[in-house]
């Protein structure tokens, strides 16, 4: 594509050089430039992009987009933006040609609830038979396609190129989680929502790398509802008429606790060996009887998300109410059968606020005890460590302590460190196993009848992270498989 195609919406000055290129790439990483590419200097977290754009040049890059003014070198085209996060995100919506408007494009944001919410309606409408692709933390789906992902919402460049393959893949829906690194670093400027969903709002990611406030954070999020058409509030939510204030959408409201625009009413929780499920009545917009096969109060939210905008997209409803009947997403609220007298769920609750839903979730089932195969990461926040040893504490449940991505850190120093916020909990009620196989195998030969084993934290991923960062394979539902397996054999 031709290099003034591509500036075509940005404002810039062109300091040096021409604008009459031929560009195949655009990049933002040094190590990445190549000849007929656009290197974007960004100033980030840990290194300044603009340090590095001498060593794209190097590499036979001969156009440069930058913010700094820096040393310029001869025959090279340099090209001066107020904010090249932005003017990447632009850029890129012109070099692959604006994807995000051939596409009915649903984002959805919040502190949980996000990966849920857009894999159940991105199952719906596969099953409807749409042509739909998924951009979150559990990876990108495109149809058969699968392309993990570093980042719940991709930079820019990327998020643009993979709606360009959604099309190429003859999708007409995009369902993608909105973070909200994404708004602070531009990384959605330019992509047209069609729908905004907002589902519920704590503090999280707040830390000198990620926000500076709870507020930023929240303002973050908000930005959403500048950008989609129709925006999807969760009444219940204490922070939603804040994030309802200033939205230029159209609003819509659901809740599981009063009238909104669709809300839920008479909810029933079922369990039977090897499913634990929820049934419930809709009211609004829609009035049926649905039954979701996936635990937790909670999940009538994500459940109430996804028949609104399928239904406003036009599904079938007998599709609806069938695909949501036996909806189940990896590594969240995943029941595993092992035996008919416990329960065994694996799921990602990773912060405060997940373990508090997921704790009075799995006690209204009433069960014997609530057994929590977790840890915590290392060498990040250790908010999370204190908010679910007090959780335990509160639930008065039993936990097997084990390693979560340790780092450089030592599974029992963190293991230490959840503890004391157990604070009156007796000694009898955790241990310590730092092995999380092992972890999960003494939960599992230790469960009496009725219990729940809650394997948390992980969820559907596949590594575990150790020091020096480096992964190595690790799944919690193959921990639990084998140790079914075994059982079988024994
Ligand atoms: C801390 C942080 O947010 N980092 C994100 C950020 O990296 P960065 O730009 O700060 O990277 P950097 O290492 O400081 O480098 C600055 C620039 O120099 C470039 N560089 C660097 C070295 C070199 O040799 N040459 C070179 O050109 C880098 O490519 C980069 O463009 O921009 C990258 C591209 O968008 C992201 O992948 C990266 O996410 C990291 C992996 C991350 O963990 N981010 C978290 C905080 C995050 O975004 N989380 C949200 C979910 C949380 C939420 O709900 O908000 C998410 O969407 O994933
Ligand atoms: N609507 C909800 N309200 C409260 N808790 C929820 C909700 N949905 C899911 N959860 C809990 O939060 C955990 C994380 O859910 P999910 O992965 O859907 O959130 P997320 O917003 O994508 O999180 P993250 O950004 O941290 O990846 C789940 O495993 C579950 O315990």
């Amino acid at each position: 594509m031709r290099l003034t195609e591509i500036l075509k919406n940005i404002d810039y000055q062109l300091l040096q050089g021409n604008l009459d290129h031929k560009i195949e790439a655009l990049i933002y990483d040094s190590r990445k430039a190549v000849k007929n590419t656009v290197f974007i200097a960004m100033d980030g977290v840990y290194a300044d992009g603009h340090q590095f754009i001498n060593d794209a040049v190097e590499q036979g890059c001969q156009v440069i987009v930058l913010e700094k003014d820096i040393c310029m070198q001869k025959g090279i085209t340099y090209i001066k933006v107020s904010d090249t996060r932005s003017a990447l995100a632009h850029m890129s919506c012109s070099f692959f040609s604006h994807p995000s408007h051939e596409l009915t494009v649903i984002g959805v944001t919040g502190t949980v609830g996000k990966t849920t919410s857009a894999l159940m309606i991105y199952s719906i409408l596969k099953e409807a038979g749409k042509k739909v692709g998924v951009i979150g933390t559990n990876g990108v789906y495109i149809n058969d396609f699968y392309e993990e992902t570093h980042n719940t919402t991709p930079e820019s460049y990327e998020l643009n190129r993979i709606m360009r393959l959604m099309r190429f893949h003859n999708c007409d829906y995009c369902v993608m989680e909105v973070s909200s690194q994404a708004f602070k670093m531009h990384r959605v400027d330019g992509i047209d929502f069609d729908y905004g969903i907002f589902t519920n709002l704590s503090p999280d990611h707040i830390g000198p790398n990620e926000h500076a406030s709870f507020e930023e954070y929240r303002d973050c999020k908000k930005q959403l509802f500048q950008l989609c058409k129709i925006g999807l509030f969760n009444l219940d939510d204490s922070h939603a008429s804040e994030m309802m204030n200033q939205a230029a959408c159209q609003i819509y409201t659901y809740s599981t606790l009063k009238e909104a625009d669709l809300y839920a009413q008479h909810i029933n929780l079922y369990q039977e060996p090897g499913h634990m499920g929820i049934r419930f009545e809709t009211g609004g917009l829609l009035k049926d009887f649905y039954t979701l096969d996936m635990p937790g109060r909670f999940n009538v939210y994500n459940a109430l998300v996804s028949l609104f905008i399928c239904s406003q997209i036009g599904i079938d409803h007998a599709d609806i109410k069938r695909a949501l009947a036996h909806v189940h997403i990896a590594g969240r609220g995943e029941v595993i059968h092992v035996s008919d007298d416990y329960t065994v769920i694996i799921d990602y609750a990773h912060n405060g606020a997940a373990f508090e839903s997921i704790l009075n979730t799995v006690e209204e089932y009433k069960p014997n005890r609530v057994i929590c195969v977790y840890g915590m990461p290392g060498k990040r926040s250790k908010v999370r460590r204190i908010e679910s040893g007090e959780a335990i504490a509160r639930h008065h449940a039993y936990a097997v302590l084990t390693a979560d991505d340790p780092r450089d850190e030592k599974v029992s120093d963190i293991a230490l460190e959840i503890i004391h916020a157990m604070g009156h909990l007796s000694n009898d009620h955790y241990t310590v196993v730092e092995n999380r196989k092992e972890a999960i195998y003494y939960a599992l030969d230790h469960a009496l009848k009725n219990d729940v084993i809650l394997i948390l934290g992980k969820g559907h991923e596949t590594h575990m992270v150790l020091e020096n960062e480096v992964k190595v394979h690790y799944s919690d539902k193959e921990s639990v498989e084998s140790y079914r397996k075994d059982h079988k054999n024994a």
